[in-house]
């Protein structure tokens, strides 16, 4: 048995009046999977739940909450506010649109509805939010290798350790950097070298199965591995699967005096999420474990636990 995967765009229709939202759901059932609510409190609810919509279309007049403070509510709430907002409104009403735009919105679509101009602007807008979604996945991905760069990884840590926190789990962080690289450079080139970065980034990415795991380029020969949920035992594990990894690929490197072929080290740092400790304090704790690694003679892992 095969199972579709739907991939048409989601569009959350909400609207106080049944027919209205009927109406929609008219025009947009056929290319759009199309939900509704009837009022603010459940259009929140779908809006942050696991699977988003693409796209709201949102009435303005409604009891209780009405469009302008769902529109606010949505952008400032950082799990719904890329989701583009579009009033519907009356042409009487077309004065308060502008309240709208105020409220974060990105245009308005007035009643009665020209079907073809309404799925028309939609369209525009999808396309436009995933042109805006892949210019800012760009200023995430290190040019170089095409995994995360360090812009990224500091914001990442930062939510990882606090959800770490709120769900009383703990955190482990791999800080790896390539032995004797500056030696590789020199013998084999700067373009060998960059290479070799990318070669050791996708083998590594490849490696890398949980969901929440995580890998960035920190700078120069560097990489930060985040294992969210991970404790020290599975941490170690996992640096050395990698390390296993690496040595597979081997990459020669005939002038580095600790193996025949490319090796790293790595400072590999679990955290007790009862810690009161910063992301830059963790950071450095794993900085310290790299250093004791190299110290001993690299090609090997130091491990920590705060
Ligand atoms: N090819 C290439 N080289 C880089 C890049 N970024 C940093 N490097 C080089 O990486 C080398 C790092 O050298 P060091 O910090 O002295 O460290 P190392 O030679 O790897 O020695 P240990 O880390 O102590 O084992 C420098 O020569 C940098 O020029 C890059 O993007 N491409």
């Amino acid at each position: 048995m095969t199972i579709e995967r739907d991939d048409r765009p989601k569009i959350l229709i909400v609207d106080d009046t049944k027919e209205n939202i009927d109406l929609l759901l008219e025009v947009f059932r056929d290319e759009f999977r199309v939900s509704a609510a009837t009022n603010a409190e459940r259009a929140l609810k779908l809006a942050r739940a696991d699977h988003p919509p693409d796209i709201i279309l949102l009435d303005i007049l409604m009891p209780e909450m009405d469009g302008y403070e769902l529109c606010a509510a949505l952008k400032n709430d950082e799990a719904t506010k890329g989701i583009p907002v579009v009033f519907v409104t009356a042409v009487s009403e077309v004065m308060d649109a502008t309240r709208g735009f105020a409220a974060g919105a990105v245009d308005y679509i007035t009643k009665p509805f020209h079907p073809p101009m309404v799925k028309a602007r939609v369209r525009l807008h999808l396309d436009l939010k995933s042109k805006y979604d892949l210019l800012e996945s760009y200023a995430f991905i290190d040019a170089l290798t095409e995994v995360n760069n360090r812009r990224r990884f500091d914001l990442v840590l930062e939510d990882e350790w606090n959800r770490a926190r709120r769900s009383k789990r703990s955190l482990s962080l791999i800080y790896l950097d390539v032995d004797h690289f500056k030696a590789f450079n020199d013998t084999y080139g700067h373009g060998a070298g960059d290479d070799c970065l990318r070669r050791l980034a996708a083998a590594m990415a490849g490696a890398l199965h949980r969901s929440g795991d995580f890998i960035a380029r920190h700078g120069g020969e560097e990489f930060m591995i985040l294992l969210p949920y991970t404790d020290p035992d599975e941490a170690l594990t996992i640096a050395q699967h990698l390390n296993r990894i690496i040595d597979g690929l081997a990459i020669p490197h005939v002038s580095s005096p600790v193996a025949a072929h490319v090796t790293v080290s790595m400072g590999v740092v679990s955290v007790d999420p009862d810690a009161r400790l910063s992301t830059r304090e963790i950071v450095d704790a794993a900085d310290r474990a790299l250093y004791a690694a190299k110290h001993a003679g690299r090609h090997r892992i130091e491990q920590i636990a705060i």
